[in-house]
């Protein structure tokens, strides 16, 4: 039975279930493939004591596994942006396939690596690095393919929609996060995480593999949870609606939309009951309609799922002495649009509105009429008499969806106020139509 080689590069939370995947399943995978995937080098800062690497060759320099001629896949596990970028090139310069789970990495120079890659004509392949366990870019990628994608939304930040999570029922941001980072989900700098960097990331390639656009990580519009009370997750509820973070990217005639933001979805929609490390994409194409990709976002053996099938993509292809591949974003590169990102202010959406206002007789009056007067037009306005104090009294609104340019010039007229003299807090609102 032919061997097909695996370098892994990084022995952290991926590459340890990477390793104890492979090898746990070595067999079953070898009953579906009809080779044997054979870890022929494992390279990594530290040396790890609880994997049992036999006599596999192992050493503390990545560059070892590039440069090892019996490896024919190697496995990028290390993260960042910029060692990673060296070691993928260098991999690729040496005819070899590439997978990885550095959605950084492939979001910020995967035109560049996909452009080297072309050139050798070698796999490289990301799916590990989306929506983690999911294998969402094989559905959009393949599964998708007749399809024109009109747009795509997800939770695809597992450490964030943990926090959200554990924030609804009670618990403080900073323990929370704390507990993802010893589970092994967190970025090595949970700012990624936590301020939407990583989500950006993921967009980013959702976008290109669905719309067939080149990779614009610069151009997404990236805000994170760090400003989310709990407040305002229990007034979201009250609406009928919670508090997800997503990635939302939209395919309108002048370009694309690419955000990344806090988000009110309607309490009864699937997207809603999707909690913890768990994440999941709707992509909506114009063949089949609307569907949904569920399940683990983060953690060792669920990455591993994917980094595995990855391998075994690639593994076929060195099996079979095949050159053929699926386009690394889903289209041929003279078939990509260079469509536009659409500035923020184009963006179409509804909003929640929390404006404290001084209790004093007509403030609704003239937060309604400002709102009217920017053609915002309200869904609902709640305010409670028992929430007065220290003279102010929270306005809580619900717009129907306009653009985002009449919203902001609506919040400066309104911050404008002498009745109101703290900033409004805006979190905005999808209903997927
Ligand atoms: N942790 C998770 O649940 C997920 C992580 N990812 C991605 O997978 C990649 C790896 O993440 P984790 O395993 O969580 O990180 P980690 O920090 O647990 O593991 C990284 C490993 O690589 C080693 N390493 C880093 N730079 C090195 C260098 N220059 N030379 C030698 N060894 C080096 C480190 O010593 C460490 O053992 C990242 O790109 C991450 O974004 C993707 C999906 C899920
Ligand atoms: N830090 C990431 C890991 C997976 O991509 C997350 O929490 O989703
Ligand atoms: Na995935």
């Amino acid at each position: 039975m032919k061997d097909v080689n695996v370098g892994i590069c990084g022995l952290g939370t991926v590459g340890g279930g990477t390793f104890n995947v492979l090898t746990r399943n070595a067999s079953l995978i070898t009953g579906r493939t009809g080779f044997n995937l054979r870890i022929a080098r494992v390279a990594t800062r530290t040396p790890r004591k609880e994997f049992d690497l036999g006599d596999i060759p192992f050493s503390t320099d990545i560059f070892d596994v590039v440069n090892d001629p019996s490896v024919d896949v190697v496995v990028e596990l290390i993260g960042g942006y910029d060692t990673a970028r060296e070691l993928v090139l260098a991999a690729i310069r040496n005819g070899k396939h590439v997978v990885t789970a550095n959605k950084a990495l492939i979001a910020v120079h995967g035109n560049e690596i996909f452009e080297a890659a072309a050139k050798q004509n070698v796999i490289v392949s990301y799916e590990a690095g989306v929506a983690g366990g999911i294998p969402v870019i094989k559905a959009v990628r393949e599964g998708m393919a007749a399809n024109r994608v009109d747009w795509i939304a997800g939770i695809i930040n597992g450490t964030g929609n943990y926090i959200l999570t554990e924030m609804r029922a009670g618990r403080e941001f900073a323990e929370v996060l704390k507990e993802a980072q010893d589970l092994g989900y967190a970025e090595a700098d949970p700012t990624f995480d936590v301020e939407g960097i990583d989500a950006a990331h993921k967009l980013t390639i959702l976008a290109s593999a669905g719309f067939g656009v080149p990779l614009q990580f610069e151009k997404a519009y990236t805000e994170g949870i760090s400003e989310i009370t709990p407040y305002d997750i229990a007034h979201a509820e009250i609406l009928g609606y919670r508090i997800k973070h997503l990635g939302i990217a939209r395919r309108r005639d002048e370009g694309i939309e690419l955000r990344v933001h806090p988000t009110l979805v309607p309490r009864s929609h699937l997207i809603a009951q999707v909690d913890g490390v768990l994440n999941a994409v709707l992509v909506d194409g114009d063949a089949v309609g609307q569907t949904m990709y569920y399940g683990p976002g983060a953690g060792d053996e669920a990455t591993a799922s994917a980094v595995i099938a990855d391998i075994i993509d690639a593994a076929r292809s060195v099996a079979a002495k095949s050159n053929q591949r699926v386009p690394y974003l889903g289209f041929e590169p003279a078939a990509m649009e260079d469509l536009p990102v659409l500035p923020m202010e184009d963006v179409q959406s509804a909003y929640y509105l929390r404006i404290q206002a001084l209790d004093r007789p007509g403030v609704l009056a003239k937060v309604a009429s400002i709102l009217s007067e920017h053609g915002i037009n309200i869904e609902s306005i709640m305010q409670k008499e028992s929430e007065l104090k220290d003279g102010r009294i929270p306005v809580i609104i619900l717009t129907h969806t306009v653009q985002e340019r009449q919203i902001n010039r609506a919040i400066e007229e309104l911050e404008a106020l002498s009745d109101i003299d703290e900033k409004v807090v805006r979190i905005r609102a999808e209903n997927f139509n």
